[in-house]
């Protein structure tokens, strides 16, 4: 590839989209030209990168005629219509949707845990995993490398703006009513209220009564770390917090491990950083991750409940999923392409 590249963000003005490019100029990205594509609505709009103002432009197929890399932030249907049309054209795509995750001649990749998977992509695409799956991950992952990895009973707790702008919008705008007296009335993009509330939905209900956002967990999760049997149990729920997804994690192992190994290898660990001192009250919050790149374990302890009560631990993590559970995992792949 060439010293500094032309790159697309499919989806430039969506909260992901917004956070790439602040991305790509904070890790001082090699960047020869910016093209931000959006809907038609969004055409002529503009962004800011590096202290211009760049228009956005209407994503058709002709719009990728010359770029390196797209970064693709736009829902499953853009994704499914326009990245073969930009791979076609010799750019190598590195997409957010659900879209190709599981296509089996498509990397789905977390850079701290498979990097080698980057280099095999025959498609041109590359696919980011779902949020709450490289939140929950990052940290599991060198647990596993430490003890084996034989089973995960997950419980998200995952924030509005994983629902996009309209999810971010909806939260603001029901606290400001409700703060105001008023009726909250239509909760799209929500099925219901989402302040003061907690909603145990996300994505649409599929096999044995499991959402699908429920089962990215388990058959993403098997693809990245090349478990292909791995034991998922997953509960997602949405949660009224703005940004941050959190997660409490139960890890059942291949072998004993104790809080203070698991401890001693967090914080170790690519792009973990434990906090945990119940002594002092100090643990993950949602409002501590957001907007910084780190994903942050603490109440590291044994699960009390496993059959010989040292092979199973029990955390808390969260990480804000606009930017490791998205933006940022797409530039640490596209940084390993160059
Ligand atoms: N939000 C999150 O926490 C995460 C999101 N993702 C994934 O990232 C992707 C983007 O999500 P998010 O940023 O939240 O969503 P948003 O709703 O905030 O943004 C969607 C983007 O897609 C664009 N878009 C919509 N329709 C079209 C179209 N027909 N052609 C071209 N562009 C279009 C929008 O442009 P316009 O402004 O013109 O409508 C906007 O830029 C999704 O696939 C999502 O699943 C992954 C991980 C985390
Ligand atoms: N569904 C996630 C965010 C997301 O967009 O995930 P995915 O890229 O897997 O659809 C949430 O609502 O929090």
């Amino acid at each position: 590839m060439a010293d500094k590249l032309v790159v697309a963000i499919l989806g430039a003005t969506g909260v992901v989209g917004t956070q790439m490019i602040q991305c790509l100029e904070e890790r001082d990205f090699p960047v020869e030209r910016l093209v931000p594509l959006a809907s038609a609505r969004s055409a002529g709009k503009t962004v800011r990168f590096n202290g211009e103002d760049v228009t956005v432009l209407e994503a058709t197929p002709d719009a990728f005629d010359g770029v390196d890399i797209v970064l693709g932030a736009a829902g499953d249907a853009q994704a499914k219509e326009l990245l073969p049309e930009a791979a076609a054209r010799g750019a190598v795509c590195v997409d957010n949707s659900h879209a190709f995750r599981l296509d089996a001649d498509v990397p789905l990749v977390i850079p701290e845990i498979n990097p080698e998977d980057i280099a095999n992509h025959p498609r041109n695409i590359i696919a980011n995993p779902n949020c709450a799956t490289i939140i929950g991950l990052v940290p599991t992952w060198p647990l596993a490398q430490r003890a084996g990895l034989k089973r995960l009973i997950v419980s998200t707790y995952q924030a509005a703006s994983g629902a996009g702008m309209p999810g971010l919008r909806e939260l603001e705008r029901e606290s400001r009513v409700l703060a105001e007296g008023g009726e909250v009335g239509d909760t799209a993009p929500f099925a219901y209220q989402l302040a003061f509330n907690l909603i145990p939905q996300i994505g649409g209900f599929k096999e044995e009564a499991y959402t699908s956002e429920e089962l990215k967990m388990q058959n993403e999760g098997r693809k990245i770390m090349h478990m292909p049997e791995l034991r998922v149990n997953c509960t997602c729920v949405r949660v009224p917090v703005m940004r941050s997804h959190s997660e409490s994690i139960t890890v059942e192992f291949e072998r004993p491990i104790t809080p203070d190994e698991a401890r001693e290898v967090l914080s170790k660990a690519p792009g973990v950083k434990v906090v945990d001192d119940p002594a002092n009250l100090r643990y993950p919050m949602p409002l501590d991750t957001s907007d910084q790149d780190l994903v942050y374990v603490g109440r590291i302890r044994r699960d009390l409940s496993a059959p010989d009560g040292v092979s199973a631990l029990t955390f808390w993590c969260c990480g804000d999923q606009i930017r490791k559970g998205a933006a940022t995992n797409a530039v640490q792949i596209a940084e390993h392409l160059l």
